[in-house]
Formats: structure tokens, sequence, C-alpha cells
């Protein structure tokens, strides 16, 4: 099984001049089984992206470790596929070229390389856009050209740091049931960090809350919804109770950070 497994991982920053330390993340523990969509809620400056970050490779933890399948993370590696919130496709490659990198760094061949962009960007709706610059194209297209990028490697994990968080309210809902239907067809292990509690319960199996800073799981919920699911969950009574739930646990931490000036 190719879990992914946090274990005792911390982050503290060392200060800035000559100002004291600032621990991000106190030590966590969490372990993410394979096929399961995680996601992660909690007040501004936790320490959710600092995690994501680690379990990404793109920097170190202070104590503790991250493995993937039982190999330890120590950089960013094609088992990982990562999109963030700004916009960071390859502005002098096209869409195709950008869909394309990751394989083509991993010495894939042409035709193959070729073959996976557009099944890609059949898959997320970008086949006429092919040979279109990122600045050609609106925010809700460049996510879904950078999902099809982070899918292009077939990782083993998605690691997903507010995506739709720069989109407009119905974009930001497509590109929801986007992810999720792609989720429901490979069932790709995800770890996914938003402010949003409904975007959380409608796509995640499992929903966590962080604490204020120095971030560590406070609580966990699951989402018990069947898939295929569809927007309409959005509505329902045991959906609104779980979004409740959520919002209260929520708003206690975000009266702490933000009391405790964070
Ligand atoms: N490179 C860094 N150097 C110093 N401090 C940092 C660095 N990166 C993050 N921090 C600090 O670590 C804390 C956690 O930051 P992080 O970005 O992980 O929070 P977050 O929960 O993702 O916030 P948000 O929800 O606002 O994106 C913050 O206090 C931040 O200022």
């Amino acid at each position: 099984m190719s879990d992914l497994i946090i274990k005792a991982v911390s982050r503290t920053f060392p200060g800035v001049q000559g100002g004291p330390p600032t621990q991000a993340l106190a030590p966590v523990d969490l372990t993410v089984t394979e096929g399961e969509f995680v996601a992660i809620l909690g007040p501004s400056g936790c320490g959710k992206s600092t995690l994501l970050r680690v379990v990404a490779g793109l920097d170190q933890p202070t104590s503790g470790t991250v493995t993937l399948d039982g190999a330890l993370v120590k950089e960013p590696g094609a088992d990982r596929g990562m999109v963030f919130q700004s916009y960071t496709l390859f502005p002098w490659l096209t869409v195709a070229e950008n869909i394309a990198f990751g394989p083509r760094e991993r010495g894939v061949g042409l035709a193959e390389r070729q073959a996976i962009a557009e099944k890609l960007m059949a898959q997320v709706g970008l086949t006429q856009f092919a040979n279109h610059f990122p600045k050609m194209l609106s925010g809700g297209m460049q996510q879904r050209a950078a999902l099809a990028r982070a899918l292009a490697n077939n990782p083993k994990v998605l690691i997903l740091d507010e995506p739709f968080g720069a989109l407009d309210h119905q974009t930001r809902s497509l590109m929801q049931e986007l992810l999720l239907s792609i989720w429901e067809q490979h069932h790709k292990t995800v770890l996914f960090v938003t402010h949003d509690i409904e975007e959380a319960v409608f796509m995640a199996n499992r929903v966590l809350v962080m604490s204020a800073r120095p971030g560590r799981f406070k609580c966990e919920v699951p989402v018990p919804f069947p898939h295929p699911r569809s927007y309409k969950i959005k509505t329902t009574a045991e959906f609104a109770a779980l979004e409740e739930r959520l919002t209260e646990e929520i708003r206690g931490e975000t009266m702490l950070a933000v009391s405790s000036g964070l």
C-alpha cells in the first residue's frame, strides 16, 4: 500500500533580523491511506502550506519524517504532483508543453508524452487550447492545465494547496466537480488544503481541522457521502450539519489566532 505517513513532523523558522523564531508547525502525525481524499482546514497562518511544502519535499522539517510507500521524502519527486493557488504554469510553454513537461524531464519519448498530454487535455477540457500560452487562458483554464500537469507523471499523491482559491465562485464549483470526477475515476491519494468548508466537505473522505499556530491536528471529521457525488448534496441537511460542525471548530481556532496576533 502506498500510504503517505507523516510522523512527528514539525517546522520552526529562524527569526528574521534578530527576531524570535516562528514555530509554524507543532509535531504532527497523519497517515493518508492509498486512494484517500483528505482535506485540511485551519485558520490563516496555522502552518497548512508549511506542512504541504514538507510533504512535497520543497522544505525540510525541523523534526520528524514523511514517507511515501515506505520511501523517505527528501526532495520533490514525480511520485507527488502539486498544484498551488497562484498560477504556476511555465509562461514560455504552451498548454500541451506544460502538461508534457514532467514526462519530458523523466525522459519519456515524444510520442508517448504527446499522448499523455492529449489524454489529460481531453480530461480537463483543454484540447482546443493545446497550443495556447498560459497568459491567453482564464484563471480557471490555467488551473485546469495545472491539474493536468500535476497528473501527467501519474503521481501516487496529489498535493493541492488552495488550488481554486483565486477563482470566482462559479468557476470554483466547476473545478471542484472536475477534481472530484478525476478522483472518482482514478482514486489518487489527495492532500488538499482549503479555507472553504463547503469545498472540503464536498470532495473529501475525511476533513482535518488544524489549530492556530503552531499547527497541530485538532479534530477529524469523516465525510460519509457515497460516490459518485453530485453538487446537489450541498443542499442536503446532512451536508449542512457537517459544515456547521466544522464552522464551529474553525471559528474557535480563528478567534485564538486573531487574539494572539498570528
Ligand atoms: N519561509 C518562512 N520563513 C519564516 N516564516 C515563515 C516562512 N514560511 C512560513 N512562515 C510562517 O509560518 C507560519 C505558517 O505559515 P503557512 O504559510 O504554513 O500558514 P497557512 O496555514 O498556510 O496560512 P494561509 O492559510 O494564510 O495560507 C506563518 O506564521 C508564516 O509567517
